[in-house]
């Protein structure tokens, strides 16, 4: 378990500006597992809570988020980044999982309810199957207040793991999967494989 660098709730809300959270890490890192965590305790602190997925992640659940290991919290799929802003309401803290597969927009739609003074807290993967940064990712962590990455264990060795392996055999970007098409990996046994594999 993390603990955040903030509390909910200090009792300085009227003067509380919003900020910008982005957990990041490989697959199975626990990224989702740690952002249900952060929304359920600012739902237990009494604050508003709305949470986003991109329409496209339908892999456990069409509407909620859920992790591997089943965690799940209610999410609306939303299809632009641009969309969080219309539905974010009134809330006060904002949820975003899979981040990296959002269009450019996240980064100004993340800035933007920050500076409303909302919490928003954002998970994604910080780089593809290539060892390559994905998405918004990078602009993100850069605007970000407090950046937390985790990391899974490597399903070779069982080293420390930051990388996402694709054992199945498409090239293309966004792939959607599990453990099927993945696997967690260490930096030597992930640039060993792909070396290995000629990518
Ligand atoms: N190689 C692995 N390393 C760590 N956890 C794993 C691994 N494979 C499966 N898991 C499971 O995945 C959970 C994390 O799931 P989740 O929060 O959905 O991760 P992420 O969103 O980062 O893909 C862990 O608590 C554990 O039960
Ligand atoms: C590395 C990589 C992953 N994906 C897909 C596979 C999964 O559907 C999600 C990541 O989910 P998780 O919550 O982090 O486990 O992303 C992809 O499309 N392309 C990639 O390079
Ligand atoms: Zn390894």
């Amino acid at each position: 378990m993390l603990i955040e660098p903030h509390l909910e709730g200090s009792g300085r809300e009227s003067r509380r500006s919003g900020w910008i959270e982005v957990i990041c890490g490989s697959m199975f890192s626990g990224k989702t597992e740690e952002l249900i965590r952060r929304l359920n305790r600012a739902v237990i602190a009494g604050q508003k809570v709305e949470i986003f997925k991109p329409a496209i992640e339908k892999r456990y659940h069409d509407k909620n988020v859920v992790s591997h290991n089943d965690r799940s919290i209610r999410s609306t799929p939303v299809q632009f980044a641009d969309d969080v802003v219309l539905l974010a309401g009134e809330s006060q803290v904002v949820g975003i999982d899979e981040a990296q597969f959002f269009d450019s927009e996240i980064v100004n739609v993340s800035i933007a309810l920050a500076n409303k003074g909302k919490r928003v807290i954002l998970a994604g993967l910080d780089m593809d199957f290539m060892g390559k940064p994905f998405g918004s990712m990078p602009q993100l962590m850069a605007v970000a207040e407090f950046v937390t990455k985790i990391h899974a264990i490597c399903m070779n060795c069982g080293d420390v793991a930051s990388y996402s392996y694709r054992t199945s055999l498409g090239k293309e970007k966004i792939m959607l999967g599990e453990k099927e098409a993945y696997e967690a990996r260490c930096r030597k046994c992930f640039w060993e494989a792909m070396g290995n594999d000629k990518k």
